[in-house]
This record gives structure tokens, C-alpha cells and sequence, in this order.
């Protein structure tokens, strides 16, 4: 028991490295990369600690060559669902007993292990299976991961400082529980650290989860079940259950234990699951906590005022890292036409030096796209516009399956404000561009308010502070990320909280307290010193 009130360290964020030629780090990284290639792995579920091989598989392959492959995982059904839910509950006993500071020391020790040890499996890991650049990967697999871990710790203890007020007489306490039931995290293809993120953060606080990985990205979770298992998690505190959406997905939602759902995703699939969670709310013992981030229509908004050579840097930047796969990744912009010729030189030089290619040539910027449906709906929506006579594609516009999943940068210009590629997220890169005539600027900012019904980030660029005043008003509501003049991706956990409204998610904010605050059931506790002895009030005395 403990007898003393720690204090978790106070984190930084974890440091970037850059992978220049010549340094040691690139060296490891290139050497892992090899390793991973040269051997095929079998990922098994792992339920209450135990690897279960269900003998239902899938190939894991790199999108960027059909050639190769990384091994085959088993899936999970109905049956092994069942497993990890009684494994988790029994797993709960005494996870949710365990001192705070030693749930918390396992977490530390795992972001170590990855800032150290399992730095470059990761990396790795995630630059193959999601075909990531060595950059992309780096911020995403390593150092957004191990800042979830490092903040989330520190969050939660700072949440339990917080205690009422109490009066002479009196002790009130808040006292911070994990959730009965269990959380079900579902986790996005796109960033590992969200994977990791998604299971751990209830578990961070005391929480048992089951954790469906997405189907595409079941590589890199493996090794971040692994790494977790190194660090000291206890068997059955997350259980790893990948396999197809709908099959691992209908049981647990129909469990009566499900206490909380940690999805990240697109917002299809989480309407789907919280109908789901709707239409068997009667047989639940809990209200289920439901947090969900979801797709975006992100926005890059100027005014005559700005600065053009920047902006092309934060268009190219903020639409094409990581082939646009970004919940966060400017898909539509807004352009004076005063700033357009210039803009428009320039942009389309800077995008024809852009290398795609394998990502384990560090040359590339761009790589491929994650499998063939996102290739397929991508290339529908460029396909769209090379017919439309509302638009023109100024960058771009081909793609290749033949080796990998490539789509080249592809920007398309329209006339019609509310086309189809202004409104609908594609995920993939395509950016699409409106040109407005520079006195219709008040209009065009209402028009980019309500042309998406998302609400995920946005983009303003000026120079002019009135112009930014009026930008930041009339967006207030477009974007629970905002960025001004800067690109509008890459937020940083413990610098810009993450998450959107409207019909990007609940916003509860990615690696800040408010999210740790979903997964903490709070027990009010008053205590009097000295009870009355008389029921009587003072003023019953006298008639
Ligand atoms: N807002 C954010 O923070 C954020 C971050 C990353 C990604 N995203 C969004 O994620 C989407 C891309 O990711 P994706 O393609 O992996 O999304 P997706 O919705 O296809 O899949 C997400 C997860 O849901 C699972 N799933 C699918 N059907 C299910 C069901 N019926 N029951 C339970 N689970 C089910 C998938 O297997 C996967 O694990 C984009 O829309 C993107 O904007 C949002
Ligand atoms: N946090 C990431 C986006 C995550 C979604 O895909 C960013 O800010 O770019």
C-alpha cells in the first residue's frame, strides 16, 4: 500500500529523429527493416495473456509491393470474443485494485521500451505494414506513443488531485474508479499510436479493454501487444482480438458487461456501432461511455493578405504526407483569386519534385495507399472529376496498382464550391481547390462553415489580424483543431489536444485529461467527523 502521495514525472514530448544519411539511427532503422522483411511472422489473438491460434487467417502484405509478405494473423469470432470478455473481467479484479502508482509504472516502463529497446521494430513495423516514410513513422509509431503514455500517466494523477471543497466537520473525497464492465477499443489503420493509444488510456486508470486492431494494420499492433506484454501489463488487462469488423464487433456490442467504447475511425462505422449499442441498451448494466473520433473534410482557408511561398509548403505538406491518409489532412482549399496565378506557378513546381515510391527508399516523400478498397474509392473520386466539366486536375490525376497501391498527388481545381471532392472525404491524395473572387471573401468563409458536415481541423491563412479575427469567428465551429498559418495536421499530445465535433466525433480530446476523465467513474464520499445525536432543528424550540 502506498504511503506517500507520488507525483508521475512531468513529460516532455519524446524527440524526433531525423534519419539523416550517415547517423547510427538510420542505420538501425534500415537493419530492422531488412530483419522484418527477411522472415514471415504468425500473429496469434492474445486472450488473458494466452496466444490463441484460431486457424482463420489473413495475409499481411505491404501495400507498397504486392511481393511482400509479412505473415498471416488469426481472427477472431463469436466464440473468442467470448473468451477475452470473461478473461478481462476476471483480469479486473485486481487490475482495478492495483495501487495507482504501480499501473502507472508500467506504462512509463513501456514508453522506455519504446523510446529505447523497440524503437526501431516499431518504426519499422509501421514504415512496412502501413507503408509509412521513416518520418511518418517515426512521429506516429514512436514518439506520438510514447508521448500518449508519458502525458496519459501524468494526466490521471493530476485528475486525482482535484477534491472538493470541505466544510468544518466534514471530509468530502472524490474518489476516482475505473468503469465496471469492460471498454472496447477499435482502432484506425492509419496511426499506430492511436492503436496503441485507444486500449491503453482506459487502462491507464484502471480499466480492463478488448482491443480490435483495424484488419490492415494488424502488424504493428502486434508488436505493441508484444511491448506491452515486456513491460509488465498484466495477462487479461487487454485482450487482442483482430478479425472483421461486423464479427468481432456484433457480439461485443451485445455484451452486457461493455461499459465504454475508444473508437477511432470513419463515421459510418461508428453510427453503425452506437445504433448497435442503442438497440441492445436494454440488456446492459451500464450506460456504455462512447467516444469516437472520426472522418474529417479538413480546410485550408486564405485571405489576400497571406504569405504565398509558406502556404504552398503547408498545402503540400498538410494534403500529401502520408498519401493524404490523415484524419486530419487538408482535402479542400479556399483561394483568393488575387493570390491565385502565383500560387498556382509555384504549387504545381513544388508538387512535380514530390518522389513516390517504396518507403524503405528514405528518398520518397509519398508511398502507397493501404489496400484496394481505399485504392478503389480514391481513384473513383479522381475518375469523377477527369469527366466532370466542373473541374480540372492542375497536379496528378494517374495511378498504378500493378506493384503497389500508388496514387500520384492530385489536385483538382473546381468552379462549383459544393463539388463532390469539396464535400465528401476521399482519405487519400486528392485535394481540391476553390478559387473566390477576393470582395466575396465574408461568403465564401460561410460557405466553407457548412459545405462538409464534419468538423475535424481547418487551416487560416493572413497576414492582415483583422482578416485572421474574422476567419477565427466565423470558422468557431468548423474545426476542433485550428490552425493559423500553419498546416493543418501533425497536433503534438501535450500541445494541441485532438478531436473534432459535428460529424468528426465527440471531441473528447486525444491525449489530454478530458479524455482521461471519460474512462474514471467518480465515487462522492462524504464523512462526518462527529454525527448529530439530535434530529431535531433549532427553530422547532419555540411556537
Ligand atoms: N478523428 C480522428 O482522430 C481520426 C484519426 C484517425 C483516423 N480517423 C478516421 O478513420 C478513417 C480511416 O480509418 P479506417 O479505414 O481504419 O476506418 P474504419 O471505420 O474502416 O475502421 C476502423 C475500425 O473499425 C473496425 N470496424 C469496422 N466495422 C466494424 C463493426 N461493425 N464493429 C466493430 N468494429 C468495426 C475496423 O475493423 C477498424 O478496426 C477515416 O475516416 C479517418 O478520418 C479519424
Ligand atoms: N493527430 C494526427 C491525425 C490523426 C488522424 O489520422 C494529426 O494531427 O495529424
Amino acid at each position: 500500500m502506498s504511503n506517500a502521495y507520488f507525483k508521475v514525472p512531468t513529460p516532455v514530448n519524446e524527440p524526433v529523429y531525423d534519419y539523416a544519411p550517415g547517423t547510427p539511427e538510420r542505420k538501425a532503422l534500415k537493419d530492422k527493416l531488412a530483419e522484418l522483411q527477411s522472415q514471415e511472422i504468425e500473429v496469434p489473438l492474445i486472450i488473458g495473456g494466452k496466444e490463441i491460434f484460431t486457424g482463420r487467417t489473413a495475409e499481411m502484405r505491404t501495400p507498397h509491393n504486392h511481393k511482400i509478405k509479412l505473415g498471416v494473423y488469426h481472427k477472431a469470432t463469436a466464440k473468442e470474443v467470448q473468451m477475452a470478455i470473461d478473461a478481462a473481467l476476471e483480469a479486473r479484479k485486481a487490475w482495478a485494485e492495483m495501487p495507482w502508482e504501480d499501473r502507472v509504472a508500467i506504462f512509463l516502463k513501456a514508453a522506455d521500451l519504446l523510446a529505447g529497446p523497440w524503437r526501431y521494430t516499431l518504426n519499422a513495423a509501421t514504415m512496412l505494414g502501413q507503408s509509412k516514410t521513416a518520418y511518418q513513422s517515426e512521429i506516429d509509431a514512436v514518439a506520438e506513443l510514447v508521448d500518449f503514455w508519458r502525458f496519459n500517466t501524468y494526466y490521471m494523477a493530476r485528475l486525482m488531485e482535484e477534491q472538493p471543497y470541505s466544510p468544518r466537520g466534514f471530509w468530502n473525497r472524490m474518489e476516482y474508479r475505473p468503469l465496471e464492465g469492460f471498454i472496447f477499443a477499435v482502432t484506425p489503420f492509419n496511426f499506430t499510436s492511436i492503436a496503441g493509444n485507444l486500449p491503453t488510456a482506459p487502462a491507464i486508470v484502471g480499466n480492463v479493454a478488448l482491443w480490435k486492431p483495424a484488419s490492415s494494420a494488424v502488424y504493428s499492433a502486434y508488436f505493441i501487444m508484444k511491448l506491452l506484454q515486456e513491460a509488465g501489463l498484466p495477462d487479461g488487462v487487454i485482450n487482442f482480438i483482430p478479425g472483421s469488423g461486423a464479427q468481432v464487433g456484433d457480439p461485443v456490442l451485445e455484451s452486457e458487461h461493455l461499459a465504454g467504447i475508444h473508437f477511432t475511425g470513419s463515421t459510418n462505422t461508428f453510427q453503425a456501432m452506437w445504433r448497435k449499442v442503442g438497440e441492445n441498451i436494454h440488456k446492459m448494466k451500464y450506460y456504455p461511455r462512447i467516444v469516437g473520433e472520426t472522418g474529417g473534410k479538413d480546410f485550408i482557408f486564405v485571405h489576400p493578405s497571406a504569405k504565398i511561398k509558406p502556404l504552398v509548403v503547408a498545402t503540400i505538406r498538410g494534403a500529401f504526407e502520408y498519401q493524404g491518409q490523415k484524419c486530419s489532412a487538408a482535402s479542400r482549399m479556399y483561394i483568393p483569386e488575387s493570390l491565385w496565378p502565383e500560387f498556382k506557378e509555384m504549387y504545381i513546381e513544388e508538387v512535380k519534385k514530390i518522389k513516390m515510391g517504396e518507403p524503405t527508399d528514405f528518398r520518397n516523400f509519398m508511398t502507397a495507399i493501404i489496400d484496394r478498397g481505399a485504392f478503389e474509392t480514391i481513384t473513383s473520386y479522381i475518375d469523377y472529376a477527369q469527366k466532370s466539366d466542373e473541374a480540372e486536375i492542375i497536379t496528378g490525376g494517374k495511378y498504378d496498382d500493378s506493384k503497389g497501391f500508388f496514387i500520384e498527388p492530385t489536385t483538382i481545381v473546381t468552379t462549383n464550391p459544393r463539388f463532390k471532392t469539396m464535400e465528401e472525404e476521399i482519405f487519400g491524395p486528392v485535394l481540391t481547390i476553390y478559387v473566390y473572387k477576393d470582395e466575396q471573401f465574408e461568403e465564401t468563409l460561410e460557405l466553407c462553415d457548412n459545405t462538409s458536415p464534419y468538423g475535424l481541423t481547418g487551416a487560416i491563412w493572413a497576414q492582415d489580424r483583422q482578416a485572421l479575427r474574422i476567419m477565427s469567428d466565423k470558422l468557431r465551429n468548423a474545426a476542433g483543431n485550428f490552425y493559423i498559418n500553419d498546416k493543418p495536421t501533425a497536433a503534438v499530445v501535450g500541445q494541441q489536444p485532438f478531436g473534432g465535433a459535428r460529424a468528426s466525433g465527440t471531441n473528447d480530446k486525444a491525449g489530454s485529461y478530458l479524455n482521461m476523465i471519460r474512462w474514471m467513474n467518480v465515487r462522492s464520499i462524504k464523512e462526518t467527523m462527529v454525527p448529530p445525536e439530535d434530529w431535531t432543528y433549532p427553530f422547532m424550540g419555540d411556537k
